[in-house]
């Protein structure tokens, strides 16, 4: 499997019944690369989070795929997951990293600011997320972030930038070319005609194509 400097980061649809998204996410993870899959549930209580958890957890780790777990540093560190995703209206990232280790992955929503980026990065998130590039319909998503910010990043820092929102396989090239270290996608896989193992492919090759 071709990895290129750029990779996929698939976040899970905010509602899922666990079996029968398995079956699309090991689909999805057996098509092509794909570093790494947020569970990102809105609105469950702490048992659904877990056994969601518990069912797709392994299929990415079985598969070298880092498995994260949005907004819940406490769940995520007890389900065994390799990383927890936090945004500005979450537990704060000190708070977080505390919970989860030094070994796990933190990563911070930045919206659109080089500044909240700046601090993220300073105290030690693995990645910071910059958003939403496009328009979106998985959520309302009140920042509008440029390709620029990428680029700005990429050129500056040593810290890993995800670009959110909207991202799809026809549109992703610009993100890619401005220093995108990965490209974090809801509804362009799971709602793809073709399935999300199609879409996969479709995003390496769309990565492939505009890294040259
Ligand atoms: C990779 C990635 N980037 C941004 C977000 C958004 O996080 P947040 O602002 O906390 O909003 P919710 O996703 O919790 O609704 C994310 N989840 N993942
Ligand atoms: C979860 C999320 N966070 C965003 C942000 O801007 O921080 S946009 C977003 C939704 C991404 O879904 P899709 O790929 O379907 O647009
Ligand atoms: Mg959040």
């Amino acid at each position: 499997m071709t990895e290129t400097a750029c990779r996929l980061y698939l976040v899970t649809p905010p509602v899922l019944e666990p079996a029968a998204f398995a079956p699309k996410l090991t689909e999805a993870l057996d098509a092509g690369d794909v570093a790494c899959v947020q569970l990102r549930l809105k609105d469950c209580s702490d048992d659904a989070v877990r056994r969601a958890c518990d069912a797709l957890r392994p299929i990415a780790q079985e598969r070298g795929v880092a498995f994260i777990l949005n907004d819940h540093p406490e769940l995520a560190r007890e389900t065994g997951c390799d990383g927890v995703h936090v945004g500005q209206q979450d537990t704060p990232y000190a708070q977080a990293r505390r919970i989860v280790g030094n070994d796990a992955i933190v990563g911070v929503t930045c919206h659109d600011s080089r500044h909240l980026a700046m601090e993220a990065g300073e105290a030690g998130a693995d990645y910071v997320a910059f958003g939403a590039f496009f328009p979106t319909t998985t959520k309302d998503a009140a920042f509008k972030a440029e390709p620029e910010l990428l680029r700005w990043w990429s050129e500056l820092m040593e810290v890993p930038c995800v670009a959110i929102g909207g991202i799809t396989q026809e549109n992703c090239g610009p993100l890619v070319s401005a220093g995108a270290d990965f490209l974090a996608v809801v509804g362009a896989v799971w709602n793809h005609p073709d399935g999300p193992g199609a879409a996969v492919k479709a995003f390496n090759a769309a990565i492939a194509a505009a890294e040259g």
